[in-house]
This record gives structure tokens, sequence and C-alpha cells, in this order.
């Protein structure tokens, strides 16, 4: 058989020489492509076909380091620029670890929305750990059950509709107390940031404990408070070593997670004084019907009737009264500040608002809650405020519980992936003057921040969309229609306003708003 194969090639071998330059040069053509299709078939069996798509593009790193050493600590702006370069979806090589930043509405929509689930996972930061019990509360646990449950135990018995309808006093109370402090320091420079995180925090505690700060000690738990709780947000947002180099993580080289242990060791005692307090009281009170009503004691009920199946434990309830307080207050308390700079920084704004006031309130009344509602222009200021300033600019890093493609790049499960929405909320080609505090630009009530447009969304969108939302409407438009309203605010003499921001994973002032409060109400016994 093999001879009989050898004859026809040879046969046809000399019938190529025989028929002259054509047939050399389709022989020429033949063992060109004869050579090529045996390369290739070599090429073949020794790559495989590689079937998973690329990583976004990114910038080049260095060995071992990747980008880490480039990394610039205002990590929205940082970001923002690079987006110039590489585009809505890139890769950073941070140590062992792949960040991932998304810089476009529609890629923002495909992780939050389209891939919700998969994305709904957090890398748990070594801060986060440290500061929350191993990441046992809302924000830093994996989507699942567990996070079900104490999101749903949250949302329901403390920050829904119903639940901070029936709290309405207690909010009174403490923004009460706040205007009179202020009014007590009619003249003087007050620092607006310190006086706002006090009056949220009070108003979170007393929901959650019935505890606040009140008299001589408002002043100085107030810094001290707001201090460590800003010292908190700045460990959460910085780049650590010890989340790029897992293997790390015991040198702890930046000093991150002994700092963050002292912090939360420091609320830990407070909570632990105030739920022995209330474990004694329940046992004297047992059965009488006197028992608390608020938050605590829902949780410790729940802890001993619960679910068995998915359990809350002593260690979750702290986790979650941790995250009401970070949580809450500094991301409240910027946010009111900042919009009171902006405002002061535009006194046509500030003066549309006071007329606003006037004409609702009066010069005669103190503002009540349900005047909110009745403030279309103050609640444009706060959306504007909330789109120049979004309080967490990259909101909380999600993460994929398995490997998936997104614009048609890999994104590796366990990627720490960042949503810029500072950058979004500024992109020129979305917003017509991005940088100017104009809240007209929201009169036609197109956007809302339910998380259903990708343009615009302060709260983040989907499954992991702010759980205090409701919480922070209220608070804001309150306290913001009560200091605009009580007070005529100046600078102090020679100060100028600074508007720049300092990144944390919550955003804030560079420089602390300190402002010189003037009553302007008709009647003083209406700060008593
Ligand atoms: C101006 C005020 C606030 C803003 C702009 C804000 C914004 C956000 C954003 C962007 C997220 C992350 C969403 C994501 O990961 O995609 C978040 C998460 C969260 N927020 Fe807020 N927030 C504010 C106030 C509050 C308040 C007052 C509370 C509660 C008292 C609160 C509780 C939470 C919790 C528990 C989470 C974690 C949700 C989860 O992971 O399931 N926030 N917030």
């Amino acid at each position: 058989m093999y001879t009989k194969l050898f004859n026809t090639f040879s046969d046809a071998w000399s019938l190529w020489w025989q028929t002259g330059k054509i047939t050399q040069d389709g022989f020429i053509f033949t063992i060109f492509i004869g050579v090529f299709a045996v390369l290739w078939f070599l090429l073949l069996l020794v790559k495989k076909p590689n079937k998973n798509p690329p990583l976004p593009p990114g910038p080049k790193g260095l060995p071992l380091v990747g980008n880490l050493l480039a990394l610039d600590p205002e990590l929205h702006t940082y970001f923002q620029n690079l987006a110039q370069t590489y585009g809505p979806i890139y890769t950073l090589k941070l140590g062992k670890k792949i960040g991932i930043v998304i810089s476009s509405p529609a890629l923002a929509k495909e992780v939050l929305k389209d891939q919700d689930t998969t994305f709904a996972n957090r890398d748990v930061p070594v801060a986060g750990r440290e500061a929350t019990y191993g990441g046992l509360d809302i924000v830093w646990t994996p989507y699942g059950p567990e996070w079900r449950m104490l999101r749903k135990v949250c949302v329901r018995e403390m920050l829904s509709n119903n639940s901070l309808e029936s709290v309405y006093a207690l909010r009174r109370r403490e923004l009460r107390q706040a205007i009179k402090y202020l009014y007590g320091r009619a003249g003087s420079p007050v620092d607006i940031g310190e006086q706002m995180f006090l009056g949220v925090l009070n108003v979170i505690t007393s929901m959650m404990w019935g505890g606040t700060v009140t008299g001589e000690e408002r002043a100085g738990l107030g810094a001290e408070f707001k201090q460590v709780v800003g010292e908190m947000t700045e460990l959460l947002g910085m780049p650590n070593l010890s989340d790029f180099y897992p293997g790390l993580e015991r040198f702890d080289l930046q000093g991150v997670k002994k700092k963050m242990k002292g912090l939360a060791q420091r609320f830990d005692k407070i909570f632990e004084t105030i739920i022995e307090q209330r474990l004694k009281i329940n046992g004297e009170v047992a059965g009488s019907g006197e028992e608390s009503k608020d938050f605590l004691q829902f949780l410790l009920q729940l802890k001993d009737e619960g679910d068995a199946k998915t359990p809350l434990t002593m260690t979750h309830v702290k986790a979650l009264l941790m995250d009401m307080v970070v949580g809450g207050t500094d991301t409240t308390a910027n946010t009111i500040e900042f919009a009171l700079a902006e405002m002061m920084n535009k006194p046509e704004v500030l003066n549309k608002v006071r007329q606003e006031l006037e004409t609702v309130v009066g010069k005669d009344n103190m503002v009540e809650e349900t005047d909110i509602n009745k403030l279309p222009y103050l609640y444009t200021v706060m959306k504007e405020v909330l789109r120049l300033h979004p309080a967490l600019p990259l909101l909380v890093p999600h993460c994929p519980s398995t490997t998936c493609t997104v614009a048609r790049y890999m994104i590796p499960k366990g990627a720490r992936v960042f949503v810029n929405v500072w950058a979004i909320h500024r992109d020129p080609s979305i917003w017509e003057n991005p940088l100017e505090f104009c809240p007209e630009r929201f009169s036609d009530s197109k956007w809302d921040y339910s998380g259903n447009d990708f343009k615009y969304f302060p709260f983040g969108s989907g499954r992991r969309i702010c759980a205090g939302t409701a919480m922070a409407e209220r608070m804001f438009m309150y306290s913001l229609a009560s200091l605009v309203h009580s007070f005529n605010w100046s600078l102090p003499a020679g100060e100028s306003l600074d508007l720049s921001e300092k990144f944390g994973i919550v955003l804030k002032k560079k420089i602390p708003l300190l402002a010189i409060p003037t009553p302007r109400l008709s009647n003083p016994s209406l700060y008593e």
C-alpha cells in the first residue's frame, strides 16, 4: 500500500516539473501552504486555545507590587484620572489582589443590576474585620441568609419609614437641643460638622438604647466621638498592605489593624456597659410590662427567641450597633456640612432656601419634620450636594463571588471592584457644568436616588443599596432646614470658604466648616 502511495506521489511530482513555469509557481505555493499548515498544527498542539477573556486594560505595574506604588491617597480623583487613559473599566494590580475600577453608568448597571447577585459580596478589608467583630455586621457580611437576616432586622425595626415615624419625638428633641446649643454660641464660630455629627449620633443612640449626650458634655464628647468615627472611616478607605498581601497581615506593617482595634474597643466598652445595664434592668422588671421598647431591647429579645437556623448572637448585636453608629453618623453629618458650605458660597441659593422656609414655616415658628415634604427647593439642594459630594465616593467596594465577564472582560472571583460614583456624578457628558453647585438641575425631578438610574446613585443600587436612606433623608432635610431657618450664617473675620474634599471610605471636608450663627427668628423663646 505504501509503495502505491509513493508511486502516486512521485508521479504527481514529475508531472509538476514537466508542466513548466506556472506549475513550478503552483508547487512553491503548495509547499508554502503545507509548511504553514504544519507550523499552525504544531502551534495548536503547544498552546491550548485560551477560552478566558482578558482582564480589563490598565497601567503597567512593577513586578510583585503591581500598581501599588503609584496609588494616590485621594483614590476617587486618582481613579477618575486613570479612567481618562484606560476607559470606563480598568484593572489595577494591587500586590496579589486585582482591583477593578468602573466609571460609567452602563458598566455600573452591569455590575449593580444585571449581575447584582454575583457582585453583592464584599472583599472584607482587615480594617473592616477589626471594626466589626470579624465582619459580622451588615456592611461586611457576605451575601446570603445571615446578611439577609441582619438587614431585615435593621431596616424593619429601626430604619423603615414606619419605625422612623414612631420616633419622631426623639429627632425633634435632639434637633431642638442642637439649636438651643447653637443659640447659646451666637456670635462665636462653631464647628458645623461636629455639631451635626453629635445631633445625628444622639438621634441614633436614643433610637437604639435611649442614650444621648447633653449639656456640658456636648462639646467635649461630640469632638471625641467624631474624631473616633472619622479615624475609623479613614482607616477603612486607606490602602493597606495586609489586604494586598494576606501573608503580611500578621506583621500589620502600617499599623492599621492595631489602630482600628484601639478605636473599635472604645465603642465596644460603651456597648458592653449599655448592654450590661439593660440586662440588669430587664431582670428587675421582668414580666411587669415595663421593659424598654427601643432597638436594643428588640435585638436582645431576638437573640433569645430568634430563628435557630440563622441565630442572632450577642456579637451580632454589637456589630449592628457599630454599623448604625459608624455608618449613619459621619455620612449624614458630612453631607449637611458640605450643603451649608456650598450654600454659603452661593448666597442666591441660600436666599432661595430661606424664602421657601419663610413661606412654608414662617419666622414665628421652628421647623417641624412634617414641613420637609413642603420644601421642594431644599430637596433639590440635598440632591445636588449628594451629586457633587457623594458620601461614599467609591460606594463600599463590591466583590464577585465567582469569576465572571463584564463588558467582554474577565473579572476574577475575589477582585475588589470600585464603582466610582463620584466620577460618574461629575462626568461632563452627563452633567452640564458638572463642577458647579446648581440645585436647579434637579428642578424637573427627573432624577431620584432610588438606585434605578446609573447616572445618579449616591446611595448605591441593588441588593447592597444603603440601608439607611430614609433616615438620612429625614435627618438631612430636617437639620439643614432648621439650621438655615433659625440662624444667619457668616464666616469668622479673615476666613474664606474652602470646599475641597478629603478622601476616606466616607468623604469629608478637608477643612472643617467653622461658621458664626446669628439668631433670626422673631421670638427668642422659640430657641428654648
Ligand atoms: C447621606 C447619608 C448617606 C449616604 C450618602 C449613604 C450611602 C451609602 C452607600 C453608597 C452605601 C454602599 C452601597 C453599596 O455598597 O453599593 C451604603 C451602605 C450602607 N449604609 Fe448608608 N448612606 C448614608 C446614611 C446612612 C445611615 C443614616 C445609615 C443607618 C443609620 C446607613 C446605613 C448603611 C448600611 C447598614 C449600609 C450597608 C448596606 C449593605 O451592605 O447591605 N447609611 N450607604
